[in-house]
């Protein structure tokens, strides 16, 4: 494993458990640090209602540490927007926001969006279709961000049991984190091949960092932002927080294979500019208390086309 890589995975990544959401809301009151919390919805009304009301019973009204809970729809044909309503939260139509720009389809439409919708100097983003949401959650996601002024963006790392029509595939999830996201990074950013969920859907960062990088329209927004906000600020300004288990609805093997293409373009619109790619894969598993990185190397070499093997030795034979 990289040093780099080793070191950043010591120093930046976090437990949830580490914060208390009594102890943020009194340090982010103090700081006078205001937190928005953006939940992207296309067509959740079944899971939006339950997320919005443990925000807001937990993290609103019981422990004052979050001061606006937006749901962006994007255009549902269910209910979700009476759902996300009923339960608190302050819902906006894709389409409202920014009209003069109007609207492309996507969550990372729904993101930008959420960002220009909201005023919270920390922003955090969580799924609307997440099962069995827990408020630490948003607390480990704040903990980095609200205790080290070094740090500008945080990524959930989690397990992601998959459920299938069979049951429950314990860390089956994240099928196109683990066939193309994680190989892209370690072949092309292979200094963020730490990060044990780049394509986590539950992230938090400092406004004025989010403020200054594009979001890709569709499911390539979790790629690009990490890729951006890395070069922007730094590696060492992004971190991750073990927030222990995230089940989510899971999307068709057709569906996954669309956003992988939208991860395949929005990475290759970012490394166009060429260079061998590292041979280093770096995977995680969970161990007792953490998760354990394993190195392997999936380097490739190339052997030169046959017609040309074949006729530099024609042409050696004539020499002979
Ligand atoms: O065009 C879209 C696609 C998705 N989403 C929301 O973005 C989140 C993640 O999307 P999805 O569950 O489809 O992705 P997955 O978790 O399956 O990768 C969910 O809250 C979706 O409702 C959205 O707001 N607009
Ligand atoms: O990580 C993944 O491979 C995908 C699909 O997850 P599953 O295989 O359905 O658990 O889910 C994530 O990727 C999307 C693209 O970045 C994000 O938008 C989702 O929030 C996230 O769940």
């Amino acid at each position: 494993m990289r040093p780099d890589v080793h070191r950043w995975l010591r120093r930046r990544t976090f437990s949830a458990a580490s914060w208390s959401a009594a102890e943020l809301a009194d340090a982010r009151r103090a700081e006078g640090t205001t937190v928005s919390v953006v939940l992207p919805a296309l067509d959740e009304e079944a899971t939006v209602g339950a997320i919005v009301t443990v925000i807001r019973d937990e993290l609103v009204l019981r422990a004052p540490l979050v001061d606006e809970v937006v749901v962006v729809d994007s255009g549902s044909a269910d209910r979700t927007a009476a759902v996300a309503a009923a339960a608190g939260a302050r819902v906006v139509d894709v389409a409202d926001v920014l009209p003069a720009h109007g609207r492309v389809p996507g969550k990372g439409e729904a993101l930008w969006k959420g960002l220009a919708a909201t005023t919270g100097d920390l922003v955090v983003f969580v799924d609307a279709d997440l099962v069995g949401f827990d408020p630490q959650f948003v607390v480990g996601l704040l903990g980095p961000l609200l205790t080290d002024p070094g740090i500008g963006y945080v990524k959930a790392l989690y397990d992601r049991p998959l459920s299938t029509t069979e049951g429950i595939v314990p860390s089956g999830g994240g099928r196109v984190t683990e066939l193309v996201a994680r190989p892209l990074l370690n072949a092309f950013w292979p200094e963020l091949a730490g990060f044990v969920q780049p394509l986590s859907g539950e992230y938090a960062g400092r406004r004025e960092l989010l403020e200054q990088v594009p979001f890709v329209s569709g499911y390539g927004v979790e790629f690009g932002l990490l890729v951006d906000l890395a070069a922007l600020a730094g590696v060492d300004a992004l971190a991750q927080v073990d927030l222990g288990t995230r089940r989510h609805g899971h999307q068709s093997d057709a569906a996954l294979g669309r956003m992988a293409g939208q991860i395949l373009q929005t990475a290759m619109a970012r490394r166009l500019r060429g260079g061998a790619p590292a041979p280093e894969l770096l995977q995680f598993l969970r161990t007792g208390d953490g998760v354990e990185a394993v190195s392997w190397d999936v380097g490739v070499t190339e052997r030169p086309p046959m017609r040309t093997v074949l006729a530099a030795a024609g042409a050696q034979g004539r020499r002979r």
